[in-house]
């Protein structure tokens, strides 16, 4: 059982233009976030927002503090929201449990010491994907089911981006200090995610693929919107996308993702809309 991290650096969108895939790759996409008995994290010098994944397949697991935070425990000055993207399972916030299924989330404010997980089946572990941001109050903890999220359909077939947007952990839903996390469905035959595309200069984002089909593979898009760049990612990699990106995608076939948001504001309206016709 391990914690493993790695840091990444914020780039300057103008050093952005020149990098090649490798770089690209290297710089923003997140290829192993779930391994069985492991909690992998990324955290990302873009407003200092945390992506990682627990997967608790023979035992419990616990969220400990990483050295980067030079802090006694990870939501010392924290805040966390969790997705169930796996098997049932049980996350422990200093000894409430609170069962989360698939697709249910948890928001877990600052100040709590020792967050565990642990899956209710060994033969399917709970992929528990979180994001995190620095925190100056301790908000309550609650559990958001998708009956709870604020619902939002999108897009047509006709232009292939019809889309249900569950917002769960945002502010007409729970307090929070900086994250906002949501996960957007696409309807058979809709491949588009977030078209028209945007920006928020505002908000650093990250995206996390799934239910993407067997065979089949995402085509996501970021970059300033006149110096998009694409990267191919496969099911559950993630995708940190600076304030000055677009975060915009195309899959060979329907699929999910969780998009989750720390920054400035709390605003999810708050888009600097680009129009396909725009964008080069
Ligand atoms: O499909 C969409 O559109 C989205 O899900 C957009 C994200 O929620 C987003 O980028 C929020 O800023
Ligand atoms: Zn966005």
């Amino acid at each position: 059982m391990a914690t493993n991290y790695e840091l990444r650096h914020a780039a300057h969108p103008n050093d952005v233009k020149n990098y090649d895939t490798k770089k690209i790759r290297e710089h923003f996409l997140i290829e192993k976030l779930f391994e069985n008995d492991n909690v992998n994290m990324v955290y990302s010098l873009y407003d200092r927002v945390i992506a990682g994944g627990a997967v608790p397949a023979s035992g419990k697991l616990t969220l400990e503090t990483i050295d980067p935070l030079k802090a006694n425990y990870f939501l010392e000055r924290r805040e966390i929201g969790f997705i169930n993207v796996g098997g049932a399972g049980k996350i422990t916030v200093d000894g409430t449990v609170y069962e989360l299924d698939y697709k249910e989330a948890l928001y877990v404010g600052r100040g709590n010491k020792e967050i565990t997980f642990e899956s209710n089946d060994k033969q399917k572990p709970a992929y528990f994907y979180f994001n995190s941001a620095p925190a100056h109050v301790n908000f309550p903890t609650k559990k958001i089911t998708k009956n709870e999220a604020e619902i939002v359909n999108l897009g047509t077939p006709e232009t292939c981006n019809a889309r249900t947007i569950n917002k769960l952990i945002v502010n007409s839903v729970v307090q929070t200090c900086q994250i906002q996390m949501g996960m957007t469905e696409l309807k058979t035959g809709s491949v588009w995610n977030t078209m028209p595309s945007h920006t928020h200069d505002r908000r650093m984002e990250v995206y996390l693929y799934f239910e993407v089909p067997e065979n089949q593979a995402i085509c996501h898009f970021m970059g300033e919107p006149q110096e998009t760049r694409h990267v191919w990612m496969k099911n559950y990699q993630a995708i940190i996308s600076p304030n000055w990106s677009i975060h915009s995608g195309a899959g060979t076939a329907a699929y999910t993702f969780i998009w989750g948001m720390g920054g400035e504001n709390l605003d999810y309206g708050d888009m600097d809309v680009v129009q396909p016709g725009d964008l080069k």
